[in-house]
C-alpha cells in the first residue's frame, strides 16, 4: 500500500517556557503543505531472509531513495522503522517490506521524518485492520516525537503543550501560494531549541492569527528567528527576499532551514532563489 506523507509549516511560533522534562511549551498554528515523501509498506514475501543488511530484527525490511537521510543511517533508527516496532509491541503485525523515497528537506523545519511515522501509523492501521481510533493513532505518534501527532489527521491545527496537544483553528489560506525555500543547509531541532529564550508572549498566537494575513507581517512571529537569524545570516536575507518578491508573509518554518512566503499570486521565483531547493504550490 503506498502513502505520500506531506510536510507542514509552522504560522507563528511563540515559546512560552521551559518544561521540567527539558521540552519546550509553544503555541503555533501547524498547516499542511503538499510537498510529498513517497512511503511503500507490503506484507513481506515468506522467502525472504534476515542475512540481507537492510533487515531489521526479521520484522521489516526497509530501503530508501531520494534524498540521503542524515544522522544515524541504521534502519532501526528510521522514524518508520521505530513506528512499526511501537506498534508491534501492541498489535498481531506481520512482517512487512517497507521503502521510503524521500523528498522533503532534512532539518528543515518542515516535518518531514514525523509525517513518515504518522504515515506508517496510518498505513499499518488500514493495511492489517488495526481498527485504532484518531486518538489512539495521535497517542503512539506522541511518543515518537513532538509533531508527529499533527501527521495523524493532517489538517490545520493550533498547537500547544510540546506541539502535540491540537485546539482547533479556523485558518483557511486556499486559493493563495505558497513558495518554500530551502537554502540546502540542515539544522537539527535540538540544536535549534538550545538556542532559544523562552518568554510568555505579551498577545497570544491564537489572537493575531485572526486578523488578515496582510497584517501578520508586523504581528506573527517566530521565536526562532530571534537566535537563528544572527547565526545563519542568509536565513534573514530570504526571508527579505520572499517579501522583495512580493509576500504576503513570510516567516521561517518550525526551527528551520526553511523560509516560506505565502502569495496572492503564483510567485515568480526571482534569481537569488534558483541556487537553493524550492517548491510552490497553490494552497
Ligand atoms: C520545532 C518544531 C515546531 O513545529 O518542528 P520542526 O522544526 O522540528 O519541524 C517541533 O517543536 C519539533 O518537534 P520534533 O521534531 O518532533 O521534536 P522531537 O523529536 O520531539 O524533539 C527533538 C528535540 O527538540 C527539543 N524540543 C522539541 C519539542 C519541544 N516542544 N520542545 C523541545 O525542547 C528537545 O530538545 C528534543 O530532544
Ligand atoms: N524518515 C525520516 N525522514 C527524515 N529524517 C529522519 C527520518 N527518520 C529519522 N530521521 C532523523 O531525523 C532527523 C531530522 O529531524 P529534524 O531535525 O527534527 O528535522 P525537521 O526539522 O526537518 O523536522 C534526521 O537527522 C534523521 O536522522
Amino acid at each position: 500500500m503506498l502513502s505520500f506523507p506531506s510536510c507542514k509549516i509552522n504560522i507563528g511560533l511563540q515559546l512560552t517556557d521551559r518544561r521540567a522534562d527539558g521540552f519546550h511549551n509553544l503555541l503555533s498554528a501547524f498547516y499542511p503543505v503538499g510537498w510529498t515523501d513517497v512511503l511503500e509498506i507490503i506484507p513481506a514475501p515468506l522467502t525472504e531472509q534476515s542475512a540481507d543488511e537492510n533487515v531489521d530484527s526479521d520484522l521489516v525490511t526497509f530501503t530508501t531513495s531520494g534524498l540521503p537521510i542524515p544522522g544515524d543511517p541504521a534502519p532501526a533508527r528510521n522514524l518508520c522503522v521505530r513506528a512499526y516496532h511501537r506498534l508491534k509491541a501492541d498489535f498481531d503485525l506481520p512482517p512487512v517490506q517497507m521503502h521510503l523515497h524521500k523528498v522533503v528537506p532534512i532539518g528543515a523545519g518542515l516535518g518531514g521524518g514525523s509525517a513518515d511515522a504518522a504515515a506508517t501509523i496510518n498505513l499499518l492501521n488500514v493495511q492489517f485492520g488495526l481498527g485504532m481510533t484518531v486518538a489512539q493513532r495521535e497517542d503512539y505518534a506522541r511518543e515518537l516525537g513532538s509533531d508527529c501527532a499533527f501527521f495523524i489527521q493532517n489538517k490545520p491545527q493550533y498547537c500547544i503543550e510540546k506541539g502535540d496537544i491540537f485546539e482547533p483553528i479556523d485558518l483557511d489560506l486556499k486559493g493563495l501560494y505558497i513558495l518554500l525555500v530551502y537554502p540546502n543547509l540542515a539544522i537539527s531541532t535540538a540544536e535549534a531549541y538550545a538556542g532559544v529564550t523562552p518568554r510568555q508572549p505579551i498577545t497570544p498566537l491564537r489572537t493575531l492569527l485572526e486578523a488578515p494575513i496582510e497584517q501578520w507581517r508586523g504581528t506573527v512571529h517566530n521565536d526562532f528567528e530571534d537566535s537563528l537569524f544572527p547565526k545563519y545570516p542568509l536565513l534573514a536575507e530570504i526571508k527579505a527576499q520572499l517579501y522583495d518578491a512580493g509576500a504576503l508573509y513570510a516567516s521561517l518554518s518550525g526551527s528551520g532551514s526553511t523560509l516560506y512566503g505565502i502569495f496572492s499570486a503564483p510567485p515568480n521565483s526571482p534569481p537569488p532563489f534558483s541556487r537553493y531547493t524550492v517548491w510552490e504550490s497553490k494552497l
